[in-house]
């Protein structure tokens, strides 16, 4: 399976990130820049990453009104990631504003992603914003708007891919955050799942950081995972 995982390189530094960078085969995986090495960074880390052949996922996870959200999908649509986000519960008329303004523009369309419930929540952390439902239904309700809304995909954890294949066109994407091998750290992961099960349940792409990022040798630990999907 070609270039399924996507690893999220969560870095202060352009030096820390080209030097991880440096180690991964472009035609192994991709790469994703998010909040902080962006906010540290901007726009010349993803170039930088861009040069050395890599395919960008720009995880900003932008929410606000359409007006905004739009032309900042637009800058990073002209910056040419390949993937880039909001988050769902910026609503209907935010996503469609944005597909509108990129064919307005003629700018080659990244694919276009929408967070639902971040993997880093329970049902428990849902009803301390006032959502008393589980994760798995907040999903569902925010991965048929992201479809209706003419994006591509959306983010979940690999827990709700089963329900979401049955629910959802069978080329809207499954972004999988949340991924660790058996017997790994789950960190501040809270809504868990491991490669092998991930890739079974229907994800598309597996995000992962820490468990390459931080591990002992990182190039073999993708390894690992990238042969592990692969069995
Ligand atoms: O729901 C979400 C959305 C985004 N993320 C991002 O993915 C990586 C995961 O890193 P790990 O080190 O493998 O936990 C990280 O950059 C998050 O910002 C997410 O985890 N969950």
């Amino acid at each position: 399976m070609n270039k399924r995982v996507v690893v999220a390189l969560d870095y202060p530094t352009q030096a820390e990130a080209l030097t991880m960078a440096s180690r991964l085969d472009p035609s192994l995986c991709r790469v994703k820049v998010g909040k902080e090495l962006f906010t540290r960074c901007g726009p010349s880390v993803v170039e930088s990453l861009h040069q050395r052949g890599f395919d960008v996922f720009l995880d900003l996870k932008f929410h606000d009104i359409p007006n905004t959200v739009a032309h900042a999908i637009l800058a990073a649509a002209e910056m040419g990631v390949w993937m880039v986000n909001v988050h769902a519960s910026g609503g209907q008329a935010m996503m469609e504003r944005t597909v509108e303004l990129l064919d307005q523009k003629g700018v080659e369309k990244p694919l276009l992603i929408a967070v639902t419930v971040l993997t880093s929540m329970q049902q428990s952390d849902l009803a301390g914003i006032g959502l008393d439902v589980p994760p798995v239904e907040q999903v569902k309700r925010l991965a048929l708007l992201t479809q209706k809304s003419g994006f591509d995909g959306v983010v979940c954890s690999a827990q709700e891919a089963p329900v979401l294949r049955s629910l959802v066109d069978p080329s809207f994407k499954l972004v999988t955050p949340g991924i660790r091998p058996s017997g790994a750290s789950s960190d501040d992961q809270k809504r868990i799942v491991t490669p092998k099960d991930a890739i079974r349940d229907g994800s598309d792409y597996l995000v992962v950081g820490r468990p390459i990022t931080q591990a002992e040798d990182p190039v073999a630990a993708l390894q690992k995972i990238i042969d592990e999907i692969n069995a």
